[in-house]
């Protein structure tokens, strides 16, 4: 590993007052004051090299924290088994820290700045004690774009070092830039698991007490506790979404929590399509999707973040920020996401899946029946029946974009990508559409701010029940949500209104009354974007309706699939009483934000409610 430089981490910096300082300076100084409040044994710059993540891929395998999976079947592969209870993002210890409570909002953790300071200050004292401190310099974004932002993680856990080299253009050039004057966002990690002389290390440390701690207004993150990829990869939904949501607030952009697309019709015209769906509902699965119709293509930009800025030309143009896909193993398999399956044949981290006896991964849902034994995510014996998954439901796989077989030729565009259609997601067995298209921009942020899916293992918490997250940020939101609908009203203003993104909604969860998806998905949704395309283009038809624009049926490819047209009827079915429900939730909802709710969304709320009851008369 090539060290750029190792410093006594004991020397008493904690006096130096760097707020005068600049570039690396500054960087140092900030280092230096972290170390001695954390004080590591020892200080590593990382500069992102191969020969650096080979080292610590070596050492954590040598250390029982990594298995080297068989490298016949998975080069440069390996396996995390994480602690049981440090399995997925902990919402309930995930805190937004700004002087006024009404900036953080009624959605999110708030906590006054002093009074977290100086608990973290007390936890984080000496935490990293007996451990490496990792300086991660990271760029979200190709190197020096124009919507590019530049971050510095600090982190005592060489699996955050090694997945934020997948997940970010990491390492010595993101310096060159910091020397150059490019400001940065500061983010401090630690598992919270200091080692006494001595004492041997377990395979996943951690803390039982976990702090996730956004502050905007000064753009920092702490996090304390968790080894979890959301909790510790803090460029992705710490900085990329909640802080980045609260620069792109002041600074006229928008990070969401989208995947991006360009699909290509069978005339060979490209779309740029971001979409918002909550996690673990399906935009890693989409953002790689393989058309089943004929001529139609899609490539991947993005599969969980995108920023979007509008441009001169008064078009909204997006990028992927990140530089890896952090995914969902279970439910990825060959018929559903080969693309992933593919992505996956090496240089990958899987983290809580399950071991087979070649060698190999494998998690439910990669094959359509298991192997006769595996270890288990927890490091056990486990056969078919055994009665429990052999992989943990939010196990994940990390990777670099790069490795998609199906990556887009722009996917690293540096001005991004001009968007076409903005379409918002959810897990909804019920009263929700297969599609249908806002009647304009106003219309699509209402429905963005009235999504609810159903809970996911992504985040703790039962799985099933209907939460509201509206643009798929209830939990990456950085600034009060209301603001943030706001935002975008703004942002809708800036761009020429027939060049706006048009947006959409869509359900590919409705289940028919016996309990089984009606539509059958994945593959199947690039039938969807057809009509979508088809709507941009201004070559398909849509019939009015309370909730937005439906298609006609017969404007649907559905060739080949076998659908009754009973079930049609369901996937398509607006059912007023529902609706009536639907509206009065949303009047609950939105009236828990206040006089921070944009005026434009009560009006909004008001028509549709007129509009069902029309339907009704
Ligand atoms: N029934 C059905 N399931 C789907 C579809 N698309 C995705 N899924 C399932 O939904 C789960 C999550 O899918 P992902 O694509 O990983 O979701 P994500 O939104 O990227 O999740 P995060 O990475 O947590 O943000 C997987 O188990 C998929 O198999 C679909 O069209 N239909
Ligand atoms: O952030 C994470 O831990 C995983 C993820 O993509 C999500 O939960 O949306
Ligand atoms: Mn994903």
């Amino acid at each position: 590993m090539s060290i750029a430089h190792i410093t006594d981490a004991h020397d008493d910096t904690s006096d130096v007052d760097d707020t005068e300082l600049q570039g690396r300076a500054a960087l140092e100084a900030w280092v230096e004051r972290i170390a001695a409040l954390t004080r590591p044994e020892s200080i590593v710059w990382c500069d992102g090299s191969r020969s650096e993540s080979d080292r610590l891929t070596k050492q954590l395998v040598a250390d029982g924290k990594l298995i080297r999976l068989n490298p016949e079947w998975r080069p440069n592969s390996f396996l995390a088994r994480s602690d049981p209870d440090d399995v997925a993002r902990v919402e309930s210890r995930t805190f937004i820290s700004t002087t006024l409570e009404e900036d953080a909002g009624p959605t999110n953790n708030w906590v006054a700045p002093d009074e977290i300071r100086t608990e973290l200050d007390v936890v984080f004292a000496g935490s990293m004690r007996g451990r490496t401190m990792y300086v991660v310099p990271f760029s979200m974004g190709p190197l020096g774009g124009r919507l590019s932002q530049l971050g510095v993680q600090i982190t005592d856990s060489e699996y955050a070092v090694l997945s934020m080299g997948i997940m970010t253009r990491m390492g010595a050039r993101v310096l060159d830039l910091i020397d150059a004057g490019t400001p940065w966002v500061a983010t401090v990690h630690s598992v919270g698991a200091p080692l006494e002389p001595g004492e041997q290390d377990v395979p996943w440390p951690c803390n039982p007490t976990k702090y996730i701690v956004q502050f905007p207004e000064t753009r920092e993150v702490w996090s304390y506790g968790s080894g979890y990829g959301g909790n510790a990869l803090l460029a992705k939904k710490c900085f990329a979404l909640r802080i980045a949501s609260a620069m792109g607030r002041e600074e006229g952009w928008l990070a969401e929590h989208m995947l991006l697309i360009k699909l290509t019709d069978p005339r060979g015209r490209s779309y740029h399509i971001a979409a918002a769906f909550p996690s673990a509902c399906g935009k890693t699965n989409l953002a790689m999707l393989r058309p089943s119709i004929p001529g139609w293509t899609v490539e991947t930009i993005g599969d969980d973040i995108a920023w979007l800025r509008p441009g001169d030309d008064g078009r909204l143009w997006a990028v992927n920020p990140e530089a890896g896909f952090f995914g969902v193993a279970p439910g990825t398999g060959e018929s559903t996401n080969a693309t992933a399956v593919e992505t996956l044949w090496g240089n990958t981290i899987f983290t809580n899946v399950a071991l087979r006896d070649d060698g190999d991964v494998w998690w439910e849902g990669l094959t359509d029946t298991p192997p006769a034994h595996l270890v288990d995510w927890r490091g056990e014996d486990w056969t078919p029946d055994s009665g429990r998954t052999a992989a943990h439901p939010n196990s994940r796989f990390t990777v670099a974009a790069a490795q998609c077989p199906q990556i887009a030729d722009d996917w690293e565009a540096p001005d991004g990508v001009p968007i076409d259609a903005i379409i918002f997601g959810g897990r909804r067995a019920t009263n929700v559409p297969l599609v249908v298209e806002a009647t304009d921009w106003r219309h699509g942020v209402y429905i963005g701010a009235t999504i609810s899916s159903e809970k996911t293992a992504a985040a703790e918490g039962t799985i099933g029940e209907l939460r509201r997250d509206p643009f798929a940020m209830l939990p990456f939101c950085g600034y009060n949500m209301a603001d943030h609908w706001a935002h975008w009203l703004s942002i809708g203003d800036t761009l020429r209104f027939d060049r706006a993104p048009r947006m959409f909604q869509v359900n590919w969860f409705r289940k028919g009354a016996d309990g089984e998806f009606l539509w059958p998905g994945f593959a199947e949704n690039a039938r969807v974007l057809g009509w979508i395309a088809a709507r941009v283009a201004g070559e398909a038809r849509a019939e009015e309706s309370p909730i937005g624009r439906l298609p006609l049926v017969e404007d649907l490819d559905l060739d080949g699939l076998d659908l009754t047209e009973e079930t049609l009827e369901q996937l398509f079915a607006v059912d007023v009483d529902s609706w009536r429900e639907e509206a009065d939730l949303t009047e609950e909802f939105f009236s828990s934000f206040g006089s921070r709710l944009p005026a434009a969304l009560s009006t909004e709320l008001a028509a549709l409610r007129y509009r069902l009851a029309l339907a009704d008369s």
